[in-house]
């Protein structure tokens, strides 16, 4: 942010600190010298092309452009590098200062599917937000159904009641994680837990009520005495099908009622479940369209200035997030133009070394908070809190103080009833058309990452925005534990990442003089996921390939040209290794990340390229591709084992046997040929094909695992062999020019 600490005009200590990371100087020389290698490379290939005529021209003409591409998108990759920026709060001062007039805050839960996302996952991450360390009486849940599952209605009902019990046991033993079930999951023995007593109550309750949850939801019926204790039920009464429905808003608890109380008496929060009206032939935007009608409903009942937006998977793992976030909000001085506060994704659910490349270590600890010290933190979607004015489209201007603390009066003498009635009509199909929603106010429509389009908007409308990273994660979710499920959601990301590079909202021309040049390019790391995908399919493939037909395509071992290949990836491997153990990563997971680093761009962000392309011209349509939180019981025992889990003939799999069948080939074929020839002349001219394919062999081991040894239903079936092998055949046969 280019500023040292927050505070008051008054000299109040400030609410929050901020402070650049060590050594950055150091890094930025041991940069440059990688560049100076990346330009001796490009150099050589401009200097080097071979004449017309002569075997290999094109190919080398190929490997020019790829290694142009991969320094440009190493030079981004730069940028946040050069700012990395960590952040204090100060809740203790907040608590001093405000603690009675603590502003606000609504909560945000997006479900979308009972089957993707089971009713009990979703009351979890509900209990967890509903016992945040907050004033209850100043807290309100709300939990928005695009599955529209009277199930997950229910559920919700349950969950209500639970709270009366589980809020006042996490207050009183100041319980953490406050979600039920992963607090039960750590502390699953009554002889490590004081107050035993009180512990098995709680434990029995949670028990029964998640049991009589999934019983209905395995009968696929809800008893009739329950459906009687709540009017909510009667809106299922009508034909509700997931797509096809009306809306439905329900107070489950309202805040406002001094009768609504927990077994110690307090107030409790606010709750509402809603779904919006959906019928086939209208766009419903997905995510986007679900917060925007949560901003609506809730505007309409408790109206917070802040709020939170969390996926159903992510549940609270820090009671005090709450009054964390806020001293950024609330400092004096810097708090009026911050917008929202992005805390990093984390997960529960991770192997020992993280087979699949979910938690972003370096990406977390390093780029976004790099990103965060321009003061433009990246907003992906969940565990993000904001300041609703700015979600309503609002501009920043220098005069701005925030209205934090004035409380909206519109609510307090309206029934239930009435209010329901009329955050109805505010979620119907009809009531955005013709207006600025989706496009000027609240998320921005038309992009499967509407979260990344929207926060840089905010950006360019003059606010600031935190990345927070504390050393305890604040929400932990469900990462994908299938490589299909991974493959899928990176294919979203990246395709709407690269839509929006192509968009109005391309950060260098949007952005231009509104945030910093390094925002700027910061922000390409990811919207170029997709097109990053050809150099490395390119080098993947025609190495390998030139190998086969004897064709050298890197300087010789005696040049003093290999040195600067040599120098740059070495460099920049010992680097990102640095980096990565730093961040928190082991060895294996790092080696893993490059394995799944390189599937995803030959795969995932290739085809995104593809379908990006079409979307553009009009030929296909933005689709969410959700994805699923359960998987069966053998496939957990993989995943819990890091054994990869291929299992479908999917087409993105065809593409990864070929190239590492193709490697495996040219591996075995270059070392006979280096090892054979006694003049060293093979060995001079092409082991750095060899090596690069014998990378690439490793790096492809469990391909070969899953494709010739496996026989659980985890690897990759015959039919996706014989594709590959056919079309290895092929890619042999062609000449090379
Ligand atoms: O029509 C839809 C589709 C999705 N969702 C919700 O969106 C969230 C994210 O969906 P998920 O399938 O879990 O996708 P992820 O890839 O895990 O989501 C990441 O990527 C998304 C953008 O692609 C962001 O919106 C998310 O916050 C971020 O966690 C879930 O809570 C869904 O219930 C809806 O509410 N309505
Ligand atoms: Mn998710």
């Amino acid at each position: 942010m280019g500023k040292q600490e927050g505070g008051g005009e008054e000299s109040l200590p400030p609410l929050f600190e901020s402070r650049r990371a060590r050594f950055i100087g150091l890094y930025r020389v041991f940069a440059s010298t990688i560049l100076v290698g990346v330009c001796l490379i490009w150099v050589y290939r401009v200097t080097n092309i071979p004449r017309a005529g002569e075997a290999g021209r094109w190919a080398w003409i190929g490997m020019l452009m790829s290694e142009f591409l991969f320094g440009l998108y190493w030079i981004i990759t730069q940028s946040p590098r050069w700012n990395v920026t960590y952040l204090q709060p100060f809740k203790d001062r907040l608590s001093h200062r405000y603690e009675d007039k603590l502003p606000g805050v609504d909560i945000f839960i997006c479900t979308a599917d009972p089957k993707m996302e089971p009713p009990t996952l979703v009351i979890n991450t509900v209990l967890s937000v509903l016992s945040y360390n907050y004033p209850t009486e100043k807290l309100s849940v709300y939990l928005s159904d695009d599955g529209s599952s009277e199930f997950t209605f229910y559920a919700l009902l349950e969950a209500s009641r639970f709270a009366k019990y589980w809020i006042p046991f996490c207050k009183k033993f100041s319980v953490e994680p406050r979600s039920p079930e992963a607090y039960f999951a750590l502390h699953s023995d009554v002889h490590d837990i004081k107050y035993g007593q009180e512990w098995l109550e709680i434990k029995k309750l949670h028990e029964e009520m998640k049991n009589r949850i999934e019983s209905a939801v395995a009968t696929a019926e809800i008893p009739v005495e329950i459906k009687k204790q709540h009017k909510g039920f009667s809106e299922w009464n009508l034909k509700v099908a997931k797509n096809d429905h009306q809306s439905i808003v329900q107070i489950i608890t309202d805040g406002r009622d001094i009768n609504s109380v927990d077994n110690d008496g307090c107030r409790l929060p606010t709750m509402v479940y809603m779904s919006r009206e959906k019928r086939p032939q209208q766009p419903h935007n997905f995510k986007a369209g679900a917060l925007n009608a949560l901003l609506r409903v809730s505007s309409e009942i408790s109206n917070a200035p802040f709020i939170l937006l969390l996926d159903c998977d992510m549940y609270a793992n820090n009671a005090d997030s709450i009054r964390e976030a806020l001293c950024f909000f609330l400092d004096e001085k810097y708090g009026p133009e911050i917008a929202y506060v992005q805390h990093p994704q984390g997960y529960n659910n991770l192997t020992k070394d993280d087979i699949y490349g979910n938690e972003c270590f370096v990406v977390n600890a390093v780029e976004l908070a790099g990103l965060g010290g321009y003061g433009t933190a990246l907003f992906c979607g969940t565990g993000c809190f904001h300041r609703r004015e700015c979600l309503f489209g609002r501009k920043y201007s220098k005069d701005y103080r925030g209205h934090w603390n004035v409380e909206s009066q519109k609510t307090i003498d309206r029934s239930i009833k009435e209010l329901e009635e009329s955050a109805k009509a505010l979620i119907s199909c009809s009531y955005e058309k013709g207006t600025q929603w989706g496009k000027e106010m609240g998320l921005i429509y038309g992009c499967p990452v509407e979260d990344i389009a929207t926060g840089l908007a905010i950006q360019c409308r003059g606010w600031k925005s935190i990345y927070y990273n504390p050393e305890r994660k604040d929400f932990l979710g469900v990462a994908p534990n299938t490589l299909d499920i991974a493959l899928i959601q990176h294919k979203r990301w990246s395709e709407g990442l690269f839509q929006i590079f192509f968009s109005k909202y391309c950060p260098f021309i949007y952005g231009h003089g509104k945030i910093h040049l390094g925002a700027q390019m910061a922000y390409c790391i990811y919207l170029l996921w997709a097109p990053v995908s050809f150099p490395t399919l390119y080098y993947v493939t025609v190495p390998p390939l030139c190998l086969l037909h004897g064709i050298p395509l890197f300087p010789k071992v005696s040049s003093l040209w290999f040195l600067a290949f040599a120098y740059v990836f070495i460099a920049k491997n010992v680097y990102s290794i640095v980096e990565a153990l730093r961040s928190g990563s082991t060895l294996k997971a790092w080696w893993y990340l490059q394995r799944m680093w390189l599937i995803r761009r030959i795969t995932s962000y290739f085809f995104a390229f593809f379908d990006t392309i079409k979307r553009q011209l009009g030929l296909s349509e933005t689709e969410f591709a959700l994805t699923d939180k359960v998987i069966t019981d053998d496939v957990s025992k993989r995943y819990e084992q890091e054994i990869m889990e291929f299992g479908t003939a999917s087409i993105m799999y065809t593409v990864l046997a070929t190239s590492a069948l193709l490697n495996f080939l040219s591996l075995v074929w270059g070392t006979k040929r280096v090892v054979m020839d006694r003049h060293y002349k093979a060995l001079d001219q092409l082991i750095s094909q060899v090596i690069l394919s014998g990378i690439l062999v490793l790096i492809n081991l469990p391909v070969y695992q899953a494709l010739f040894i496996r026989s659980d239903k985890g690897h990759i079936p015959s039919s996706v062999m014989f594709k590959s092998v056919f079309l290895l055949a092929l890619a042999c046969l062609m000449p090379i020019y």
